[in-house]
């Protein structure tokens, strides 16, 4: 951990900062935890399946589940277990890919995740934060796997991305020009959410700025200031998460969003997040947003068509559990209090059991969607 004398001996030069603590640079952090040639294949893999789904030539659902945020690798890893075992089980009708949460934007302040913030206790430890997130990563693609993450600090994302088999903006930065250049160069499918205030076009446009070649100012592997020029992101989709003006799960939404889309050129198939402006953030309400997802893949009818995806919040135990943070600028002399195992620190999730069951709904959907012949379904990927 850092400690407040080597912050003291760090460069104040660093622009409006008070302390500047020198980190490895990615290189070097992916030389200490390597990602080897089988694991490398295999997130590999988990892009190309993803790309497929999202484009239709694979007709199974890609669902995108696993905790609000990853505060606590150990119960972390217990979720990836069982969700791999589920993976396997629904293979036929469902893409499993776990959402691992590392980087939390806030609405004002609160904890920003495990790379800002490893010991939840104030003390920001982001270098401890950033080789726990790349060992989480590498034991979770060793259960076979994908990862989802949210990219929103660009210089984590050069420390991570190679383990990444999809990666979201959130609703807060769809419409920032650094997070579209960001997506712009990145190796897997990227999804836009559409703005807190349910607005469709900034994640629209988000998906065009995306899909273009891009120039900007950046960071290379070995940490230093460069100039990046990117081809441009040919796999970027938007979103659906609801807002401030309500959800946007209905037919009539996802339909008209997808005609939008269509419009302006771009994939027409979308994810659907059942949580965040979609629930009211309530974990009852979500797995509700799913089952009735799930009966629209089975009986058809406007927008059904166009969901190639569904998110959903996901942990071990229900709900959510408040953490106390020290008040800004102080350090804490504690770590984080006596934690309930296996539940958010963050938005409230559904627990193992409710979302077994809704991975149960969501199969049966997508197979019924499809006609029920998984083996004709995927000749596409062989
Ligand atoms: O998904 C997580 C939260 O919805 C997001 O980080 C915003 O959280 P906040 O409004 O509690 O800051
Ligand atoms: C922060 C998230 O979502 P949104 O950007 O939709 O609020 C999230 O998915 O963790």
């Amino acid at each position: 951990m850092t400690t407040t004398t080597e912050l003291a001996a760090g460069n104040p030069h660093a622009a409006g900062a008070d302390h500047c603590v020198p980190l490895p640079s990615p290189a070097e952090l992916r030389a200490e935890l390597p990602l080897p040639a089988r694991l490398a294949a295999a997130v590999e893999r988990g892009r190309d399946e993803i790309r497929a789904v999202l484009n239709g030539v694979d007709d199974r659902l890609l669902v995108i589940a696993g905790p609000c945020s990853i505060h606590d690798p150990e119960a972390g890893l217990d979720y990836a277990r069982r969700l791999a075992a589920a993976a396997r089980q629904h293979s036929s009708d469902l893409l499993v890919v776990m959402r691992t949460y590392f980087e939390k934007p806030r609405t004002t302040v609160g904890w920003k995740g495990l790379i800002n913030d490893p010991h939840l206790d104030g003390s920001h430890d982001i270098a401890a934060g950033l080789r726990t997130a790349r060992r989480f990563l590498l034991d979770v693609a060793d259960l076979g796997l994908p990862v989802a993450t949210e990219f929103l600090e660009p210089v984590s994302t050069l420390y991570l991305s190679d383990l990444v088999g999809w990666g979201a903006i959130g609703a807060r930065t769809t419409e920032s020009q650094i997070h579209r250049q960001l997506v712009s160069g990145l190796p897997m499918p990227a999804g836009f959410k559409n703005g807190t205030d349910g607005g469709l076009q900034v994640a629209l446009d988000a998906c065009t700025a995306a899909a273009a070649a891009q120039t900007f100012l950046g960071m290379d592997q070995q940490g230093r200031a460069s100039l990046l020029a990117t081809a441009g992101n040919p796999d970027t989709h938007l979103i659906l998460r609801g807002g401030s003006a309500g959800p946007n799960y209905d037919p009539e939404h996802i339909a008209a969003a997808s005609a939008r889309l269509a419009a302006a050129g771009l994939n027409p198939r979308l994810i659907v997040d059942a949580s965040h402006g979609n629930s009211g953030k309530s974990h009852h309400r979500q797995a509700e947003v799913a089952v009735e997802l799930a009966a629209r893949l089975e009986a058809g009818g406007p927008g059904a068509e166009a969901i190639s995806g569904v998110m959903l919040e996901s942990f071990l135990m229900p709900g959510a559990q408040k953490l106390e943070l020290p008040a800004a600028g102080v350090r804490a002399d504690q770590p984080a209090p006596g934690l309930v195992y296996g539940q958010s620190v963050t938005d409230a999730c559904m627990d193992w059991e409710m979302t077994a069951g809704v991975l149960e709904q969501l199969a049966r959907g997508a197979r019924t969607r499809s006609g029920g012949h998984p083996l004709v379904r995927r000749t596409a990927l062989g």
